[in-house]
């Protein structure tokens, strides 16, 4: 680092640091009212320095050979299944983080005036968005309030879901026909049909299948990942059609290392798939360029917004694969991502909500404003 890059980033510290204390004394005051604070928060956040920090990090297929690879995924694991209490600097990374990504819902109105009047587009993704996590993957069920604040958001806005899981396992969540549904992280992606045709899995509807090659593959994998796993209590293989996932949340953090190296022991056979992470799971998906990022672009192109500048986008994802939309979305300077997330992650996304439960709440926000502002533009 030069003499000059490291005053610049002392003085940055200072200036962050001050700032910091002027944002906290004057949220613990009242000179402000309450609801003005979220606001002066977001500006602050535009003026404050991002530090580099040890925030969690989205891991790629861990670069290197052997044990190298195996140890990269198994720190990865780790780092994103923290079970100890924060300490002070992870307390002050998380205080930054809320400043640089504050509150969806707190910030609602800057976001509608962001959005400028521009077609708003919804992306969702499921697990852990739409859905509470829950160890048990076939049973991470959606509430109706959830379901009924869909079919509202649908009837007002372009709306797709996005993920990581097959069509069919998607739709049978979601039972909702008159949605965009992008399974297998993007590689499966459908239009909205009749409901009939939907739930027999029907080809019906279908816009794109990118990886439609390998679906052989996969298949093939999927049943020696479930051979090779069964020695390991608690693992679970998940065929999501295009790709797989190897869960491990049921598995103790003693036999990480043997599952890892069993996948590894696979996948080292099959170069033309790679290994992505989610939250407490591996997955397997071919080489190819697509990801959750494309499939937005994609989609966007399928509802005439190819190139337009007319068209707000607002994905809402928590995990990894998401940032991939996100990233998007911050290079287009289109739209806005928001994570899901309760603790401090590097993230592209701009904006955050805690839980399913905010989603919810954010979602039935736009609705109303919608409503409110179809019947002014009536008057
Ligand atoms: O893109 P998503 O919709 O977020 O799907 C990503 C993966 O989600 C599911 O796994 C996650 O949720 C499970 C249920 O709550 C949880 O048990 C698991 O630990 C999480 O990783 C799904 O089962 C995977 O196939 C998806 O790839």
């Amino acid at each position: 680092m030069t003499n000059q890059n490291m005053l610049v980033k002392s003085r940055d510290s200072r200036v962050n640091h001050r700032l910091m204390e002027l944002a906290m004394s004057i949220s613990n005051s009242n000179v402000l009212p309450r609801t003005a604070m979220p606001e002066l928060m977001g500006l602050l956040g535009g003026l404050l320095v991002q530090p580099k920090n040890k925030l969690i990090k989205p891991l790629e297929d861990g670069s290197g050979k052997g044990t190298t690879k195996v140890n990269t995924w198994i720190d990865s694991m780790r780092a994103s299944s923290p079970t100890r209490v924060k300490n002070s600097s992870e307390n002050r990374d998380q205080s930054y983080w809320t400043i640089f990504h504050p509150s969806a819902l707190n910030m609602f109105n800057q976001i509608i005036y962001k959005s400028n009047e521009k077609q708003i587009v919804v992306f969702l993704d499921y697990d852990g968005t739409l859905s509470p996590i829950v160890a048990d993957p076939n049973r991470a069920y959606m509430s109706k309030k959830m379901r009924a604040t869909l079919k509202n958001i649908s009837r007002h806005f372009p709306t797709a879901i996005v993920s990581g899981r097959c069509l069919d396992k998607l739709f049978s969540f979601v039972r909702l026909a008159e949605l965009y549904y992008a399974g297998s992280h993007g590689m499966d992606i459908k239009g909205p049909t009749n409901r009939r045709s939907t739930e027999r899995g029907s080809n019906d509807g279908v816009l794109l299948q990118p990886a439609s090659e390998f679906l052989p593959m996969i298949n093939e994998v999927y049943k020696i990942l479930v051979e090779k796993t069964k020695s390991v209590p608690g693992a679970m293989v998940e065929n999501n059609k295009f790709c797989l996932s190897v869960h491990f949340r049921c598995v103790d953090e003693k036999s990480w290392a043997t599952l890892a190296e069993q996948v590894s022991l696979v996948l080292n056979e099959y170069p033309k798939l790679k290994l992505t992470q989610g939250r407490k799971v591996l997955e397997i998906r071919p080489t190819i360029k697509w990801d959750k990022g494309r499939a937005l672009e994609f989609l966007l192109e399928s509802l005439g917004f190819a190139n337009s500048n007319n068209v707000f986008p607002i994905y809402i994802g928590d995990d990894r694969t998401d940032e991939d939309a996100f990233k998007v979305l911050r290079n287009k300077g289109q739209g806005i991502g928001i994570l899901v997330s309760k603790i401090a992650k590097e993230t592209n996304a701009s904006y955050t909500l805690q839980d399913p439960t905010e989603v919810g709440q954010f979602l039935r926000h736009l609705v109303d404003w919608k409503r409110t502002s179809s019947r002014s533009h009536k008057l």
